[in-house]
C-alpha cells in the first residue's frame, strides 16, 4: 500500500510519480493539520455525505456568473429557515439557563463556545439554513461547519456571514437579558437578518471620529437617529447592501447634549415582509468590490430616524426613562471576543495559504517549461529552484499558522478561564500578540498566495486557477477587523511599555521575557540557535526604536511625537516579536509529533520557514556583530537545503491538507492533474461563447463589415 493514499489510476504520469515518492503516510500528517484523526475522520464523513447531495453544489463556476447570479446561488443554499428550525420550549429555556449560568468575562467564551462548539445555536442557524445538511450534520461541531461552509458556499461569503459572525454574537454579549427574548430567537431562526455597522465613510479606523448620533428624547423615550453629513454615512457592512432586515448600529449617544461615546442600538432598516427601507432610512449596495463579492457589503444613512429606548444594547450601559446614563463596569468589555474572531481568522488564513499550495504544487509537478541544459526533456517546473523558493515557504508557514491560530485559541481559552476568577494579567499580552498575529499572518499569507498564482505563469491569472478569488480573500482580511499596520503600531505601544520594564529589569510577562535577555554565548541545539537569531532579531528591533524615542523625548519632544516619529521602526520591531512567537509555537508542535516519518518531513518544513524567515531579516543578524557573514550564509544554505529535501514529499504534504476538488474549485489543482483537457472545458462554459452576443452584434461586426 503506497504512503500517499490520494493514488489512483488514469491520473496524470507526473502527478503518480511524485505521489510514489512520499516518506511518509499522507493520512497521517493530514491528521496533525487538521487537528487530529478523530477531526479529520469527521471531516470526510461530512464531505461524503455532502457528496451524495449533488443538488448543493452549482452547475456553473462561479467565475462565469453574475454577481446578482452568484447572489442567488449561495441565497439558495442559506434559504430561510422558519420551517428548518423551530426551537422547543425545552431546548429555549436550556439556552437562556446555560447563557445566565456566565458571568460578565464568561459571556465572551460562551459566546464563542456555547455558539460555535457546544450549542446548536449560531451554526445551527446556517445548519438549518441550509438545505439538506441537519440529517447528517452535528452542529454542534466546529469541523462539521467549517467543512460545510467551505464545501457548499465556497470562501467568497454569503449574505449571512456577518449576521452569524457580528449581529448575532453581539445581541448575545451586549443586549440585556429581556432584550435578548425579544431579539434573539428571531436572529438565530433567520426571521430577522442583521449586520455590524460601525465603519462610516469618513471614519475607519478612528472609532472616536465617528460622526452617526443617537439622542435620547425624553419626552418619546426615543432615540433620534441621525447622519449628520455625507461622511457620516455607514459604509461597508456585510449583508446590509440588499440582505439585512436589521443592524447593530454604533453611534454616539447624545443625552442632555453631552456625548457619553460610542454605543450599540439595534436598528430595524428593512421592512421583513416587503424589504422596502423604513422611512427615514437610505440603504443600499456598494457595489462590486476585490473579493468576496458573494457579501453585499452596504450603505447606511439615517433622516432623524427613531427608536424606542430600549432598542439600545443595554447589558453593560444603559440610559433609563429619565435619560440618566450608567457606564458600563468594566472597560475591557468585549476583548474576548475579538480575540475569538482573530485566532478563527488565523484558521481561515491557513487554509487559503493551504489551498494555493496545493493548487500551485500539483500544478508545478505536471507543468513541463523548459530545460535546465539545452537540448534535454521538459523539465517539471517545480524542479525549478526559483520555482521552489516561490512555493515552499509558503508550504511551511501553512503549518507555522496552523499551528499558531491554534496556540492562540488554548490561551484565549485559558486566560478567559482566569478572567472569571478575577485575574486579567494576561489579557493585555493576549490582546497585543492577537493585534500581531492578525496582522503578520493575513499579510504574509497573501504574499505566499501571490506567489502561488505568479508561479503558476498565465494560468494562475485565470479564474480557473481559483487563485485570484483565494488572493482576494486573503488579502481583505489585511484590512478589516483592524487595519494592518494599525494592528501593529497597538502592539508596538504594548512592545514599548515591555522595553521600559525591561531598561527598568522590572518583572517581565512571558511572552517578552525575552526583551531583559541578553544574547546567549552559548546558542544550544540547532532549533535552539535558530529560535535564539529570532530572539536577537526581535529584541534588538524594539529596544533600538525605544531607545531612539527616549532620545528625542529627552530633547524635548512629547512622547506621542517621538512614538510616531519612529513608527515604521516600530512596526518592524512588532513584525519580529509576532514571528517570533510563530516560530517558537512550529518547533514545539513538531517536538511533539509521535510519528517518525512525518515528525521528519515536519523538521524540514520548520527548519525552512525558520531559515527562511531569518533570512527575510537578515540583515539585523550581522548588525554590531552579533553574527559574521559567514554564518547568515549558512542559514541561508539550509533554506535551499530544505527545500531540496521538500522537493520529493512536495505533493505529498499539500495531499495531506486533505482538501477535496470541490471545495479546492480550481481546474490547475485538480487531485487528478488533468489540467489541460479541463482547462480547454472550463473555457467552453464562459458566457462569451454563445452565439449573437450584443458587443459583436452591436458594434464590432457592423465595424468589420464595413471594412
Ligand atoms: C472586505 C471588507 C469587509 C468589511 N466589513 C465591515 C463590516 O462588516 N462592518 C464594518 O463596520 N466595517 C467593515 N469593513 C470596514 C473596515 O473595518 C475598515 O475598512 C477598516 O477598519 C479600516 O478603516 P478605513 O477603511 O477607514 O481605513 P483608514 O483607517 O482610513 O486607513 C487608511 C490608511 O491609513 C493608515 N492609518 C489609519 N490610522 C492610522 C494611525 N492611527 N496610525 C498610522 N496609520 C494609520 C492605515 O494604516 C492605512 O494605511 C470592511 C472592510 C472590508 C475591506
Amino acid at each position: 500500500m503506497p504512503l500517499n493514499k490520494l493514488i489512483q489510476d488514469g491520473d496524470n504520469q507526473d502527478l503518480t510519480q511524485e505521489r510514489f515518492k512520499a516518506t511518509f503516510d499522507t493520512d497521517e500528517l493530514a491528521a496533525v493539520f487538521n487537528g487530529g484523526e478523530d477531526r479529520l475522520q469527521r471531516i470526510r464523513e461530512v464531505r461524503d455525505e455532502l457528496t451524495k447531495r449533488g443538488h448543493l453544489f452549482d452547475a456553473l463556476p462561479a467565475a462565469h456568473r453574475t454577481r446578482a447570479e452568484r447572489m442567488e446561488d449561495v441565497s439558495r443554499k442559506v434559504r430561510n429557515s422558519a420551517q428548518g428550525f423551530q426551537m422547543t420550549r425545552k431546548m429555549k429555556s436550556d439556552f437562556f439557563e446555560f447563557a445566565s449560568l456566565y458571568s460578565e468575562y464568561e459571556t465572551n467564551f460562551f459566546i464563542h463556545n456555547f455558539l460555535r462548539f457546544l450549542h446548536p445555536s449560531n451554526y445551527s442557524l446556517l445548519k438549518n439554513l441550509m438545505e439538506n445538511v441537519s440529517d447528517f450534520a452535528d452542529f454542534t461541531n466546529n469541523a462539521d461547519m467549517l467543512i460545510i461552509t467551505r464545501d457548499v458556499m465556497g470562501i467568497e461569503g454569503f449574505p449571512l456571514a456577518l449576521h452569524n459572525l457580528m449581529f448575532v454574537p453581539t445581541i448575545q454579549n451586549q443586549a440585556d437579558d429581556e432584550q435578548q427574548e425579544w431579539w434573539l430567537m428571531d436572529a438565530l431562526q433567520g426571521k430577522i437578518i442583521g449586520t455590524y455597522a460601525q465603519t462610516e465613510l469618513g471614519h475607519g479606523t478612528n472609532l472616536s471620529a465617528i460622526e452617526t448620533t443617537a439622542t435620547y428624547d425624553k419626552s418619546t423615550e426615543e432615540f433620534i437617529i441621525h447622519t449628520p453629513t455625507t461622511t457620516a454615512t455607514k459604509w461597508w457592512p456585510g449583508g446590509l447592501g440588499t440582505s439585512c432586515t436589521h443592524v447593530i448600529l454604533v453611534a454616539n449617544l447624545i443625552i442632555d447634549s453631552k456625548n457619553h461615546g460610542l454605543h450599540p442600538f439595534f436598528v430595524p432598516i428593512r421592512d421583513r415582509n416587503s424589504y422596502s427601507s423604513m422611512p427615514g432610512v437610505r440603504v443600499g449596495d456598494i457595489g462590486t468590490k476585490m473579493g468576496v463579492n458573494c457579501v453585499d457589503n452596504g450603505f447606511l444613512a439615517f433622516d432623524n430616524y427613531r427608536i424606542p429606548r430600549r432598542n439600545m444594547l443595554m447589558k453593560h450601559s444603559k440610559v433609563s426613562k429619565e435619560g440618566v446614563y450608567t457606564a458600563p463596569s468594566h472597560p475591557k468589555v468585549g476583548y474576548t471576543t475579538m480575540l475569538y474572531m482573530r485566532s478563527e481568522m488565523i484558521t481561515h488564513q491557513a487554509y487559503y495559504l493551504a489551498m494555493a499550495m496545493i493548487i500551485s504544487i500539483r500544478y508545478s509537478a505536471v507543468r513541463r517549461q523548459g530545460e535546465i541544459k539545452p537540448g534535454t526533456q521538459e523539465v517539471q517546473i517545480l524542479d525549478y529552484q526559483t520555482q521552489q523558493y516561490r512555493l515552499f515557504p509558503g508550504l511551511a508557514r501553512c503549518f507555522a499558522f496552523m499551528t499558531a491560530a491554534t496556540t492562540v485559541r488554548q490561551m484565549t481559552e485559558s486566560c478567559i478561564k482566569e478572567l472569571s476568577h478575577g485575574n486579567s494579567d494576561v489579557l493585555a499580552d493576549l490582546h497585543a500578540l492577537s493585534c500581531g498575529l492578525k496582522a503578520v499572518v493575513t499579510h504574509q499569507s497573501s504574499q505566499s498566495i501571490d506567489q502561488a498564482r505568479q508561479g503558476c505563469g498565465g494560468h494562475g491569472y485565470s479564474d480557473a486557477s481559483y487563485l485570484p478569488t483565494l488572493y482576494t480573500c486573503s488579502v481583505g482580511a489585511c484590512t478589516y477587523e483592524g487595519e494592518n499596520m494599525v494592528m501593529l503600531l497597538q502592539l508596538s505601544k504594548y512592545l514599548m511599555k515591555a522595553a521600559a520594564k525591561a531598561e527598568e529589569g522590572a518583572v517581565m510577562a512571558p511572552l517578552v521575557a525575552y526583551l531583559a535577555k541578553s544574547d546567549p554565548i552559548e546558542n544550544g541545539d540547532k532549533y535552539g540557535k535558530l529560535l535564539n537569531h529570532f530572539e536577537h532579531v526581535a529584541r534588538h528591533r524594539v529596544m533600538h526604536a525605544y531607545r531612539q524615542m527616549i532620545e528625542e523625548e529627552k530633547q524635548g519632544i512629547e512622547r506621542d511625537y517621538a512614538f510616531a516619529n519612529h513608527s515604521v521602526d516600530w512596526t518592524k520591531a512588532a513584525r519580529a516579536h509576532t514571528k517570533l512567537f510563530i516560530a517558537r509555537g512550529f518547533v514545539k508542535k513538531v517536538q511533539e509529533v509521535s510519528n517518525e516519518a512525518v515528525r521528519d518531513v515536519l523538521n524540514t518544513l520548520a527548519e525552512l520557514y525558520l531559515s527562511y524567515e531569518l533570512i527575510e531579516m537578515s540583515s539585523d543578524l550581522t548588525t554590531n556583530g552579533y553574527l559574521p557573514e559567514t554564518e547568515v550564509q549558512q542559514i541561508r544554505h539550509q533554506v535551499y537545503d530544505s527545500m531540496r529535501k521538500i522537493r520529493p514529499n512536495a505533493v505529498s504534504i499539500v495531499d495531506s491538507f486533505d482538501i477535496c476538488d470541490r471545495e479546492l474549485r480550481s481546474v490547475l489543482g485538480r487531485r487528478d492533474g488533468h489540467v489541460y483537457d479541463n482547462l480547454y472545458k472550463w473555457a467552453q462554459m464562459s458566457p462569451l461563447n454563445q452565439k449573437n452576443l450584443p458587443h459583436v452584434e452591436k458594434y464590432l461586426k457592423p465595424m468589420t463589415s464595413k471594412l
